[in-house]
């Protein structure tokens, strides 16, 4: 009998195709729907690009109108929502707050009982477009109570990051930070067949329902080796304190065998294409806040880790920083990028039900051999 190849973490593996996104490591290019991310983040808003990973088009006036007035009307933070949240200890992780109100949300979608409720494509835009709506009110909220601040309701005259930014601080700042937010959160939106997202696929190609896919997505973005990376790049920083000790905290982390959290990636290895864009909004960041501190103890890492192992940073290297800048506290960093990827998610869990085939690969057996439980 010939031995399986075994593609451990299905490193190198094609498992299927799909019209959402395009990673390519040989050009260092990522397309959204075949646009560049870098003239979405340039000219779009987040909006404007949650339509266009659902619909496969960007929106015309019109179009965008109804979108924003729809997400618009969605966004206070449902009463039984809250209840849970405010029974869940501070000792949670954001993560787990907001897993458990996605949950919540599913829980009480009565359209899920009707027929063809799990899989219908108009009802599943429409639980996306609801979820878009609804984390930042979740994300803002849990942010505000860990402070031992009130709910503050959101604004229908506010585009979605202006508004989000409002409803976690009680005002909307510069416009400068608006636009770093919101770049950061059309850099998160899509990235193919990463692991929470396929993830997402995984679940639903059982013929499970939409929040039971983004639960457990939201599950696998949790993880320090993929969107827990922005939080863990944070302690990272916080450990080091400043510049001048970056290269001996370095070296004694490689010497231990340490994971630098916020370098390296799965499939691009000379760096992340989504980088240059995000650290160009964390240095209008930097700039706003006078923290040049900041900007040399994040160079002198950059440097320090490609001189020693040629690592390059990934998105969560310069996202990290720019959200502690913003405001956040640390712990609420991966929970941002569940408002951002919850478009991608949802996109490719409605692509996936268009093309379904039960995920289910093969493993190799190498336990014991076959044996026998002994006569009593
Ligand atoms: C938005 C995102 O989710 S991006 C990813 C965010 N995650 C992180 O930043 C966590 C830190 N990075 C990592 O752990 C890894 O680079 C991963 C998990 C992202 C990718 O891992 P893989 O593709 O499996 O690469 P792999 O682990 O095989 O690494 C290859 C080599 O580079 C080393 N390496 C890769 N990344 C790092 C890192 N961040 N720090 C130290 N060494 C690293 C590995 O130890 C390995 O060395 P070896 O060949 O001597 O054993
Ligand atoms: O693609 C990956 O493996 C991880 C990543 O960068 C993302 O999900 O944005």
């Amino acid at each position: 009998m010939t031995e399986p190849d075994i593609h451990k973490g299905l490193a190198g593996v094609t498992v299927d195709t799909t019209a959402i996104s395009k990673v390519n490591p040989d050009t260092n290019s990522l397309l959204y729907r075949g646009y560049p991310v870098q003239e979405l983040a340039a000219n779009c808003q987040f909006e404007e690009v949650a339509y266009l990973l659902w619909n496969g088009e960007l929106p015309n006036a019109l179009q965008l109108d109804q979108f924003q007035k729809l997400e618009r009307s969605l966004r206070p933070l449902e009463p039984r929502t809250k209840r849970v949240i405010d029974e869940l200890p501070l000792s949670a992780h954001p993560m787990d707050v907001v897993r458990t109100a996605v949950s919540v949300v599913g829980a009480t979608d009565l359209t899920l009982a009707a027929k063809d409720g799990l899989t219908d494509h108009n009802l599943n835009l429409g639980r996306a477009i609801h979820l878009l709506a609804q984390l930042p009110a979740i994300v803002a909220y849990d942010q505000r109570r860990r402070r031992g601040l009130e709910l503050v309701e959101p604004r229908d005259d506010l585009a979605y990051s202006a508004n989000f930014l409002h409803m976690t601080f009680g005002e909307v700042p510069d416009i400068t930070v608006v636009n770093a937010f919101d770049v950061s959160m059309i850099l998160y939106a899509e990235h193919s067949f990463n692991a929470s997202t396929f993830t997402a696929r995984v679940i639903t190609s059982t013929l499970s329902d939409l929040y039971s896919a983004v639960t457990g997505a939201i599950g696998a973005l949790k993880g320090a080796l993929h969107g827990g990376a922005n939080e863990a790049v944070m302690h990272i920083f916080d450990e080091i304190g400043s510049a001048d000790r970056a290269e001996d905290w370095l070296d004694r982390a490689l010497a231990e065998k340490r994971k630098i959290m916020g370098f390296g990636h799965r499939v691009y290895k000379n760096g992340d294409s989504r980088v240059p864009t995000m650290k160009a909004a964390l240095d209008t960041l930097i700039a706003e806040y006078q923290r040049p501190d900041l900007a040399a103890l994040y160079d002198t890492l950059e440097k320090a880790m490609n001189d020693r192992k040629g690592i390059k940073p990934n998105l969560d290297y310069p996202s990290g920083p720019a959200y502690h800048l913003i405001g956040f506290d640390t712990e609420m960093f991966t929970p941002l990028f569940v408002m951002s990827r919850i478009t991608g998610w949802t996109a490719h869990i409605m692509e996936q039900l268009a093309s379904n085939s039960l995920i289910r690969p093969l493993s190799a057996y190498d336990g014991v051999d076959e044996r026998h439980v002994p006569a009593q």
